[in-house]
C-alpha cells in the first residue's frame, strides 16, 4: 500500500466552546511518517485538537495544513485524514468486510473493487478469515483491528487515533500497542494518537506532545521529553522524576539518578519514610529536613547489599549533570 507522506501543521489553532477555550493558539509541525502521541490530563484539549484535524469539529481560529493544502474548512472525507474512534463505532448489523468497505460504498465505488480493497485491508490487519462475521462475534482486539482497517481503506496521509487502546484490558492493550507501532512503520504514514497514558506514549511515540490547559507544554522525541522535562507539570506528569527545590531554583531529577549514602555524606539529609519492593528495583522514599519527599529508585541488588528501612537517616546523592532546571 503506498500513500504519500505529508507534513501536518497546526498554525495558531484555537477552539472555543462558548466561553471555554479548549485549545489556545496551538502551533505545531508534525513530521511526515512519524508516530506522535498527544499526551495530557483529562480536559487539556487533546481530543478537541484531534477532532479539529479530522474535521469533526470546526476551527475557531488559525489553520490546519496538510501537505501544501489548507484543510481547515474541508469536510472530513476530503482532508487526507482518517479517524479511529475510542469505541470503534462499528456498524453492528454489517459484516466485518462490509464495515471495512463502508466508506468506499459511500463514495460510490463498485462492489468488486470494494471487496478487493477490503480484502487487502483485512490482510494488513491479519483478519482475513473473519470477513463474514458480525462485530459482536469478535474479541475487543479484533474489533479494534476492524476499526483500523476501516480507517485505513481511505488511504489517509494521517491516521488519527483517539484513545484507541482504552477499551482493552491491560494485557491486550500492551499487545495491541505493539501492533499499532508495527502497522505505522509498515505503512510509513503519520499516526497521531491521543492518550492520557504516559507509558503508552513512551512505548509508541517518535514524538510526544504534552498538552496542559489548552496549550502545548513541551514537545520533542520521547526520550528527550522524559529525560529533560522543562516544566514541573511535565516532570510530574511523565512520572519517574523528583522535583527538587534547591537554592538555585527548581530542578527535575530522575528517581533512578538519586543515590543513598550514609547520613551527612550526601547532598541533602533525609529520613526514609517508605520502602517498596518492585521486583527489578526498590523504591525508597525519604523526607528531607526541608520536608521535601524524594524518591530513589535503587536497583534490587544494590539495595539488598545495604538494605534500608523506614526511619533510617540517609544522605541523598546525585550527579549535578542529572538535574534539569525547570522554568515554572
Ligand atoms: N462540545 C463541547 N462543548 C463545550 N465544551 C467542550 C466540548 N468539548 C470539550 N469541551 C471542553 O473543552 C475542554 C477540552 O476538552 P477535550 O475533550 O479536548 O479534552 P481532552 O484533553 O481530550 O480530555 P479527555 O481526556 O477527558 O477526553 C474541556 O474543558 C471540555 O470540558
Amino acid at each position: 500500500m503506498t500513500t504519500a507522506k505529508a507534513d501536518l501543521e497546526l498554525v495558531s489553532v484555537t477552539k472555543r466552546y462558548g466561553k471555554t477555550v479548549a485549545v489556545n493558539a496551538v502551533s505545531h509541525h508534525f513530521r511526515p511518517g512519524s508516530y506522535t502521541c498527544l499526551l495530557g490530563p483529562s480536559g487539556c484539549g487533546k481530543s478537541s485538537t484531534l477532532r479539529m484535524i479530522a474535521g469533526h469539529e470546526s476551527v475557531s481560529d488559525g489553520s490546519i495544513l496538510l501537505g501544501a493544502r489548507d484543510i481547515s474548512n474541508l469536510p472530513p472525507a476530503k482532508r487526507g485524514t482518517a479517524m479511529m474512534f475510542q469505541n470503534y463505532a462499528l456498524f453492528p448489523h454489517l459484516s466485518v468486510t462490509e464495515n471495512v468497505a463502508f466508506s468506499l460504498k459511500m463514495k460510490g465505488v463498485d462492489a468488486p473493487t470494494r471487496r478487493k480493497a477490503a480484502g487487502e485491508m483485512l490482510e494488513l490487519v491479519d483478519l482475513t478469515p473473519l470477513g463474514d462475521r458480525l462485530p459482536d462475534q469478535l474479541s475487543g482486539g479484533q474489533q479494534q483491528r476492524v476499526a483500523l482497517a476501516r480507517a485505513l481503506i481511505t488511504r489517509p496521509q494521517v491516521l488519527l487515533l483517539d484513545e484507541p487502546l482504552s477499551a482493552l484490558d491491560p494485557f491486550l492493550r500492551i499487545r495491541m500497542r505493539a501492533e499499532l507501532r508495527k502497522l505505522q512503520q509498515e505503512l510509513g504514514i503519520s499516526f497521531l494518537h491521543v492518550t492520557h497514558g504516559q507509558d503508552e506514549a513512551l512505548a509508541l511515540a517518535d514524538e510526544i506532545v504534552v498538552m496542559n490547559n489548552a496549550v502545548i507544554e513541551q514537545a520533542g522525541p520521547a526520550r528527550q521529553v522524559f529525560n529533560a522535562p522543562r516544566t514541573e507539570f511535565v516532570a510530574r506528569f511523565m512520572g519517574g522524576h523528583n522535583v527538587l527545590a534547591l537554592t538555585e531554583g527548581h530542578f527535575a531529577i530522575r528517581t533512578d539518578a538519586i543515590g543513598l549514602a550514609p547520613a551527612t555524606a550526601g547532598k541533602l539529609d533525609a529520613q526514609i519514610t517508605a520502602v517498596e519492593y518492585q521486583g527489578t528495583h526498590v523504591s525508597v522514599t525519604a523526607r528531607t529536613i526541608g520536608d521535601q519527599d524524594v524518591t530513589a529508585l535503587v536497583a534490587e541488588r544494590a539495595f539488598f547489599e545495604h538494605p534500608n528501612n523506614p526511619g533510617d537517616r540517609v544522605g541523598l546523592t546525585w550527579e549535578d549533570q542529572d538535574l534539569h532546571h525547570l522554568t515554572t
